[in-house]
């Protein structure tokens, strides 16, 4: 009989890490020679970390809903495209709004009983916003914990930003909401080869539905620049911006420089990298509540104090 297509689910909050991590497991595959796909989630209508993935990797992208909600069956289509090809494994990187069971769930559809079957689910961590996160909702705070709770590995992300002890405290606490899981401290998602697999499935039991469209509140808006803009007015503009936006993602052109900037902001943490292609210059903001009207106010105004 033919082998089972592996699949392995990376979940986490917003920021946490996924598609860092993501990126060097597709070079430890490759080195390996395995065949993989990639299926990507995002909330909004844009993508931005798709352009994370080499090109010759197969790439599924589905955009504007949770794969745990909304695009549940977009998923199992998804599943049935690439089940034509030859692969050894299917990587899928969850919204950091997804509630895990429910995409491991349509994994175990007995439409695919014989075709593919779950490896690992990996969630992870960031240390920092977990530390504060009595600033979350009480249902993203609800969230963080069903992520945990149904990983086989925990990557207890971004230790870098914590002290030893900060850390070690987080650990006791994580092993309390999940003690079955196997646990790596990392910072940029960095793991030991092969460190994901062969790992013993969790037991999973009964779990709370968190849909991002009907309790979670989480909302995604994109703003286009069409200009360059002032690097120190947009810093200050990130410096006030509400705490109800937990991330931040997209492409900047600034008037100091030519080049095209990739902007990540998760959590109060701002980091720019520079870009070698042309991209439109999309903005994706995420958050609760966002209020988008004062967001695209903000954002006018950087373009047209030019
Ligand atoms: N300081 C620090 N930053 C990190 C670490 N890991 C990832 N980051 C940064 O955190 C930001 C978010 O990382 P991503 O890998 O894009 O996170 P993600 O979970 O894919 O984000 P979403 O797709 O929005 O849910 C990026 O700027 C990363 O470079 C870490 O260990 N320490």
């Amino acid at each position: 009989m033919k082998k089972k297509v592996e699949v392995y689910v990376l979940s986490g909050f917003l920021g946490s890490g996924k598609t860092t991590l993501l990126k060097q497991i597709i070079e430890a595959e490759k080195e390996a020679g395995r065949q993989i796909a990639v299926i990507m989630n995002e909330l909004g209508k844009v993508s931005i970390d798709s352009d994370q993935v080499p090109n010759d990797t197969p790439l599924s992208e589905l955009y504007d809903g949770c794969i745990c909600c909304t695009i549940q069956d977009k998923l199992e289509s998804t599943f049935q495209e690439l089940l034509l090809k030859e692969l050894d494994a299917i990587y899928i990187e969850t919204t950091g709004a997804a509630h895990p069971i429910e995409v491991i769930d349509t994994i175990h559809s007995p439409v695919f009983a014989n075709k593919i079957e779950l490896a690992s689910c990996i969630t992870l961590l960031d240390v920092f916003s977990w530390k504060n996160r009595n600033n979350f909702s009480i249902q993203i705070q609800q969230l963080l914990k069903e992520q945990l709770k149904h990983a086989d590995l925990i990557l207890i992300n971004k230790t870098d930003l914590l002290s030893e002890s900060e850390v070690s405290s987080i650990l006791f606490e994580i092993q309390q909401i999940n003690n079955n899981a196997k646990y790596i401290l990392t910072t940029f998602a960095k793991i030991p080869s092969n460190s994901w697999k062969g790992l013993d499935s969790v037991e999973r039991k009964s779990h709370h539905s968190l849909h991002v469209q009907e309790k979670l509140n989480l909302r995604t808006f994109v703003y286009q620049f069409t200009h360059e803009i002032d690097l120190d007015e947009f810093e200050n503009w990130v410096r006030n911006l509400p705490d109800n936006i937990y991330r931040i993602k997209g492409y900047l052109k600034f008037e100091h420089t030519s080049s095209i900037y990739l902007f990540q902001y998760s959590y109060g943490t701002p980091l720019y990298i520079k870009e070698i292609v042309k991209v439109p210059l999309n903005l994706v903001l995420i958050g609760e509540n966002l209020n988008i009207e004062k967001l695209t106010k903000g954002l006018n105004n950087l373009e047209n104090k030019k």
